[in-house]
């Protein structure tokens, strides 16, 4: 059944960037053409920047690029009904000030626009303002509940590393209750990450295979084709450990590791989240950290005959920087469930292809009856393919017709697009709403967060201190670096997958 989405204001901070322009208001606008909004709604931009209405709802809505294309085919009425729905209010010169001409505003927009006390705050500016805002807006008594709910959304990063983290979750804390406070990850609001959930827990066939008697390893892919683009300032300082691994592949691997939850309910499902993330073995020795950490960064090449830069190259990037695009660790999962099941997990930049996949390595059965099968060390593998080509690929054996018992492989697969008549929300969207809706289920609780920082803190520090340790270059365009493969020792290499889910990847032994 739909949930209801009361009446409500969105604040955006922040909203004269990249991120409101480029997925915040393309989201809205879809929810305002499937009819999710809420009939009383209004979205009021906060910025430094010099605006008025008219010059945020062109900005953001009717010159917008990233919505043209969908405009085109709109009707100028639904055009201005949406973009009616936008108002800009200028902080002045800075967002530490007194928010008490904001709060008028809101109050006025309130009034007019019957939207009732509710009002989500979405914090899109850079992080180091987050605290701030939280604070201005309790001075403005804009945090209390009595007139309404207040959520507050805030984007990652969630801290540069576990003390920081635990500084902003605290500080956000100080004015917002945590049941208020929405982390958002958008790789939770891809439909393909949420049906891990339902692959493990609506079906009997997996559930009882998922443990460390039949699994034999798990890998995790996520590659990007792009480089850094535009962001080059902000991923140096960030790389791809903290701006990929940290939250997205731990969301991703918390719902591989994690027990059944009791219901579907948010707290529920968070709580054993949380514990599958604490249940990752923090690496403590150098020779753990040396043996299970890799990382690398994309040097200058040709891909389909273009010249493509090298990270050092790109704008924004330190010609010096040992900033990793490249990154890939092997961890254990210390629990009942998962004791000696080794993790692989990789993401990188300027690969071959976009992907991101999860592959469970299933054990070769134990006793092998079919020994002329031609089948060593080709093993059951069930693989989840969050994007692209979003499906789900089991790999069997099956009887080559005819004398003996030879085996082949054989394709078992199901794909999102086979569903055509279901519209499948972007991520953005299905969280936007989530949270207009009250259900924190896909966005990241503040322990979920520093779980993930002290399993990932000792490989920064470790990094740190050795810039060149386990540091490699690979030409734009490759799988990363030769080296990595030293990481899956003694099992194979990584998968390299296509970017179709049937495509049978170019160099993997155990495929
Ligand atoms: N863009 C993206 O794809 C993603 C962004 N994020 C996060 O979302 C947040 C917003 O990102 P994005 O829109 O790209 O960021 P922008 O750099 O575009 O900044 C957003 C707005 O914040 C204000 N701002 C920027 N720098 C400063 C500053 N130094 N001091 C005060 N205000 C400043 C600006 O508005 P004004 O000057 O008008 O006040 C700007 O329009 C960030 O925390 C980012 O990490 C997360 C995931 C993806
Ligand atoms: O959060 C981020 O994600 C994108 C990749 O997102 P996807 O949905 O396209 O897979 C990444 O490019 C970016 O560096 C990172 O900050």
């Amino acid at each position: 059944m739909a949930k209801k989405t009361e009446n409500q204001i969105l604040v955006i901070f922040g909203a004269s960037g990249d991120l409101t322009a480029r997925k915040l208001v393309p989201s809205l606008f879809n929810l305002f053409i499937s009819g999710h909004l809420p009939e009383n709604f209004v979205v009021l931009g906060a910025s430094r920047s010099d605006m008025t209405d008219t010059a945020f709802r062109k900005k953001v809505v009717t010159e917008s690029t990233y919505l043209e294309k969908k405009l085109e085919k709109l009707d100028k009425e639904k055009i201005e009904a949406f973009s009616n729905k936008f108002f800009y209010e200028d902080l002045g010169g800075s967002y530490d000030t007194d928010y008490t001409r904001l709060r008028k505003r809101v109050e006025d927009l309130k009034n007019k626009y019957n939207t009732s006390g509710n009002i989500i705050y979405y914090l899109s500016t850079p992080p180091t303002l987050y605290e701030t805002i939280a604070q201005r807006l309790a001075d403005a008594g804009m945090n209390t509940q009595n007139n309404g709910w207040k959520r507050l959304i805030v984007e990652k990063p969630f801290g540069y590393s576990l003390e920081t983290a635990k500084q902003l979750n605290k500080g956000l804390q100080q004015f917002f209750k945590e049941h208020q406070i929405y982390r958002i990850d958008h790789y939770l609001g891809k439909e393909t990450v949420q049906n891990l959930l339902v692959t493990r827990f609506a079906n009997s066939i997996f559930e009882p295979l998922w443990n460390r008697n039949y699994i034999h390893h798990v890998e995790i892919t996520n590659a990007e084709s792009v480089g850094v683009e535009k962001r080059g300032g902000y991923y140096d300082k960030s790389g791809a450990l903290r701006d990929m691994f940290q939250n997205h592949l731990l969301q991703i691997v918390s719902l591989v590791v994690m027990e059944p939850p009791i219901s579907d309910a948010p707290e529920d499902i968070r709580n054993e989240k949380v514990k599958a993330i604490k249940s990752i073995r923090v690496m403590k020795s150098e020779e753990e950290l040396y043996e299970n950490t890799i990382r690398a960064q994309y040097v200058a090449s040709t891909i389909d005959g273009d010249k493509v830069k090298g990270y050092r190259e790109e704008e924004g990037v330190d010609a010096n920087s040992t900033t990793e695009t490249f990154a890939a660790v092997k961890f254990f999962v210390d629990n009942w469930r998962w004791k000696d099941v080794p993790f692989y997990v990789r993401t990188a930049k300027r690969m071959p292809t976009k992907v991101t996949e999860v592959v469970i390595h299933f054990k070769t059965p134990h006793h092998q009856i079919f020994k002329d099968s031609g089948m060593e060390n080709r093993d059951n593998k069930l693989i989840i393919r969050i994007q692209p080509d979003e499906g789900i690929l089991i790999k069997f054996g099956v009887k080559v017709p005819g004398q003996g018992f030879k085996v082949e492989r054989a394709n078992l697969d199901f794909y999102y697009s086979s569903l055509a008549e279901t519209y499948v929300m972007e991520a953005y969207e299905r969280l936007i709403l989530d949270a207009m809706q009250g259900d924190a289920t896909l966005y990241a609780r503040a322990d979920e967060v520093e779980a993930a920082w002290e399993f990932v803190d000792p490989i920064l520090d470790y990094w740190e201190k050795g810039k060149d340790v386990r540091m490699y270059g690979y030409a734009a365009g490759v799988w990363g670096p030769e080296n990595s493969h030293d990481l899956i020792d003694g099992i194979g290499e990584w998968r390299n997958p296509g970017p179709h889910l049937t495509d049978d990847p170019g160099y993997c032994v155990i495929c």
